[in-house]
């Protein structure tokens, strides 16, 4: 079974993939699978222009999570979306020292359900499964995606809506 954990930036995968790793599940990771397939680096925007097209195709499929903003675009078996408030997504990214664009970018793309609307582009409804890390510490959420691997949470979508949060002069 692939699993795959997708996200806004600053919703949390590589730390809550990390914590499942650390729990004995097999982690592949976007950022170290992603390196052939860079066409140019956008340093304005300090963002990497990947062939995603190519990525998927040539992505060999494994038993266990991968993590990353673009898995959702693999053929998983389930795909967990993590959201964040866009408020606290905000004071997650702020640390980055990211150009400011990227982090209203970011903000915006959140409040919007950007990656919830492409993981329903290319996963049924019961394959997707979103949480809510806003409150959550990342065990709560290693816990919430062990539940839905052993299939004790059902799936679940569209029950956030942040466009209310949706900064002012974007
Ligand atoms: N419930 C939570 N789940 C995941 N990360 C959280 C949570 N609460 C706070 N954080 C913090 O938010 C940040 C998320 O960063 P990261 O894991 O790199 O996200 P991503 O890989 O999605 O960009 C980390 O600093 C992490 O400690």
């Amino acid at each position: 079974m692939m699993t795959g954990i997708t996200g806004t930036p600053g919703t949390g995968k590589t730390s809550i993939a990390a914590e499942l790793e650390h729990r004995g599940y097999p982690v592949v990771r976007l950022a170290d699978t992603v390196r052939p397939y860079i066409i140019e680096e956008d340093c304005s925007r300090q963002t990497l222009v990947v062939d995603v097209d190519r990525w998927v195709e040539e992505f060999e499929a494994v038993d266990g999570l991968v993590e990353g903003h673009l898995a959702h675009l693999l053929p998983c078996d389930r795909v967990v979306v993590l959201r964040c408030r866009p408020d606290i997504l905000r004071q997650r990214l702020a640390p980055r020292n990211y150009p400011e664009g990227k982090v209203a970018e970011n903000v915006e793309a959140e409040a919007l359900d950007v990656i919830l609307i492409e993981t329903l582009e290319e996963h049924p409804e019961d394959h997707v499964f979103e949480i809510d890390t806003t409150d959550l510490s990342v065990g709560e959420c290693a816990d919430r995606i062990e539940q839905v691997i052993r299939g004790e949470l059902p799936p679940s979508c569209g029950s956030i809506d942040w466009t209310d949060y949706l900064e002012p002069g974007r």
